[in-house]
């Protein structure tokens, strides 16, 4: 059962490590921090303190123990030095991720659990690279991962029974939303969903059936506002299901099927449009741009997590 006590070392710094830093930081942890990139450890060092004023915003109070401390190492053995829990965060490249747990391997103390933040690599596969297996588990968060609540946490085929019941307790510990998820399949629930999502829009877009400014207010504005306050299962009984067998009845058919990445997509990533990360993806951004959007998502978020925990408005 973890505790205040517990230290926990989170292995890759980008777009992730720094909220979940701060998330277990404010929880009592301390928190041991590594990246290879020496660029992605400065990014981090600026980035864990604001993502905790988020948390202050949210109302997030740390134990009486108090909040615990966080130290960025140079190297994996340093970082991972009497930790109970180390989290992967680096990148989704499945021969990347086996050469951080083949590393990390020999340097677990007994009984260390490793949880992995992947996306969807299924955890059965990550499992090969690890001698003991039993304690590896995937515990996938959501960005921004200081802010979103659900955190879902899937067990390979050789996972423990009682790691899977180590995270959980974590997640609840930190009083947020651990959802258990049953298989381990490709995706997991949450980025089957999202991506199911993701493969239609980029479609429509490609299409021209809309716009992607048109695409992000039907979607922001239409079915998000909604499925934030009714899941799709308490949605659908809403609606009808009547409604459902008919609409899916002729538009099922007409959906995306595509298996590959589109056009669209591929075209952006080879030419090293990323997104925020490198100032233009879909869009072009400024510093100034990406820093006012960053902090108006959080704005944001904080504002209707708030009223929907009952706690404002
Ligand atoms: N970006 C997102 O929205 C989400 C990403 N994830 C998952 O979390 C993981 C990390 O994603 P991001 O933070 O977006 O990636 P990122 O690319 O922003 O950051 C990864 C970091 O890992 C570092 N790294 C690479 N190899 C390393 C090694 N051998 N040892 C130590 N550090 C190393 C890189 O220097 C980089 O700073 C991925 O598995 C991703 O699929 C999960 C939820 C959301
Ligand atoms: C595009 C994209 N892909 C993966 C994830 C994830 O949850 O792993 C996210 C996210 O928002 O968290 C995402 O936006």
């Amino acid at each position: 059962m973890p505790d205040g006590t517990l230290t926990v070392a989170v292995i890759g710094l980008g777009t992730m490590g720094p909220g979940i830093i701060a998330t277990l930081a404010r929880g009592g942890m301390p928190v041991r921090a590594h990246d290879l990139s020496p660029a992605a450890v400065e990014r981090a060092r600026a980035a864990v303190p604001q993502a905790a004023a988020v948390l202050d915003r949210l109302g997030v109070a740390p134990p009486t123990t108090g909040e615990g401390a966080v130290s960025f190492h140079d190297d994996l053995a340093g970082a991972v030095a009497g930790a109970g829990l180390v989290i992967e965060n680096v990148p989704e490249k499945v021969e990347v991720k086996a050469a951080v747990y083949r590393a990390l391997d020999p340097l677990l103390p007994a009984g260390t659990i490793v949880a992995s933040d992947t996306s969807g690599i299924p955890i059965t596969t990550l499992q090969g690279f690890l001698s003991h297996p039993e304690r590896l588990v995937g515990m996938h968060w959501s960005n921004p991962p200081h802010i979103i609540p659900m955190i879902e946490v899937i067990a390979g085929e050789k996972t423990a029974p009682a790691t899977v019941a180590f995270i959980t307790d974590l997640v609840r510990s930190l009083k947020l939303l651990p959802v258990v998820v049953k298989k381990d399949v490709p995706g997991f629930v949450e980025n089957r969903i999202l991506y199911a999502l993701l493969r239609e829009a980029i479609d429509l877009v490609d299409q021209g059936v809309i716009d992607e400014e048109g695409l992000d207010t039907c979607v922001s504005w239409g079915i998000g506002y909604k499925l934030s306050v009714v899941g799709p299962m308490r949605l659908l009984d809403m609606a009808g299901l009547d409604i459902y067998q008919s609409v899916a009845g002729f538009l099922n058919a007409d959906l995306s099927a595509r298996r590959d990445v589109a056009g669209y997509v591929t075209e952006r990533t080879r030419a090293g449009k990323l997104g925020i990360k490198s100032g233009e993806g879909i869009f072009p951004y400024t510093p100034d741009q990406i820093a006012a959007l960053q902090a108006e998502r959080a704005r944001r978020l904080v504002a209707v997590r708030r009223i929907l925990e009952g706690r404002d408005g």
